[in-house]
């Protein structure tokens, strides 16, 4: 079996099988030369059909890439800082972002989005209307007024801390994690690790952005992580 790789999606390239006219024909109609046509047909359908959302899916991708300004150090000296505020200018390339999120967990039964301050704030909300679920913002310290739970975590420059109201999210919520960028995925860390105190099942974490040279993808473990685009 043949894949082709679109970021984090294998779109499966089946190989064309040859039907040989065979004994089963007259006993088992699914396999008799006219099925396998039909069959055949279906599978070429399918795989156009594949390959044409892979296509589809490939242009807004390099539409979000390309929206995506870098700035060299910034905040400080050796950092290249993704700056997704050009992305949102584009409102073609905003929405492709937040389609492609939609499209990958409208099935998945989420019923809580749980967004990172700052950036999480600006593509959280949107996912979560569309899939019906209720957003959850974990904020910074000593910004929400209700009681809360907390969790420190380590930044690629520096340390923070991110808080959670309780009775936001319960046992049993199934939750996704929005940011717009994984770094080192302490902050990922720190917020799946908020989500399962209070007894929520994290089905996925989500960003934009990966820089996959920060290896924070090995530092969630065994929990999937999606990213639109990798940046080196
Ligand atoms: O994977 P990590 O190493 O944890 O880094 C990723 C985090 O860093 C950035 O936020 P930042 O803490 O700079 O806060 P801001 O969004 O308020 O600017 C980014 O938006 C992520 O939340
Ligand atoms: N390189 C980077 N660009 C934008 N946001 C970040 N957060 C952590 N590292 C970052």
């Amino acid at each position: 079996m043949n894949t082709l790789k679109i970021f984090n999606s294998d779109i499966i390239i089946l190989k064309p099988k040859r039907y040989l006219h065979s004994a089963n024909f007259f006993i088992n109609p699914l396999k008799s030369p006219a099925h396998s046509f039909l069959s055949n047909c279906q599978k070429k359908q399918s795989i156009s059909s594949h390959m044409a959302a892979a296509a589809a899916a490939g242009d807004r991708i390099s539409r979000i890439t390309s929206a995506i300004r870098v700035i060299p150090d910034f905040p400080k000296p050796g950092i290249l800082f993704q700056d997704i505020t050009t992305l949102l200018l584009d409102p073609v390339a905003f929405k492709d972002t937040i389609d492609l999120f939609v499209e990958r967990y409208k099935d998945k039964d989420i019923s809580v989005v749980a967004g990172v301050e700052a950036r999480g704030f600006i593509f959280g909300p949107p996912i979560a209307l569309a899939l019906g679920a209720k957003f959850v913002p974990m904020r910074k310290p000593k910004k929400l007024p209700g009681p809360v739970i907390s969790e420190e975590y380590t930044l690629e420059y520096g340390t923070d801390k991110i808080e959670m109201h309780v009775g936001a999210v319960e046992a049993g919520d199934r939750a996704l994690v929005i940011d717009d960028l994984i770094a080192t995925g302490g902050t990922l860390c720190a917020a799946i690790s908020l989500l399962e105190r209070v007894g929520s099942h994290v089905v996925e974490c989500a960003c934009v952005i990966e820089l996959p040279e920060l290896k924070g993808r090995d530092r969630l473990g065994d929990k999937p992580l999606f990213v639109l685009v990798s940046s080196s």
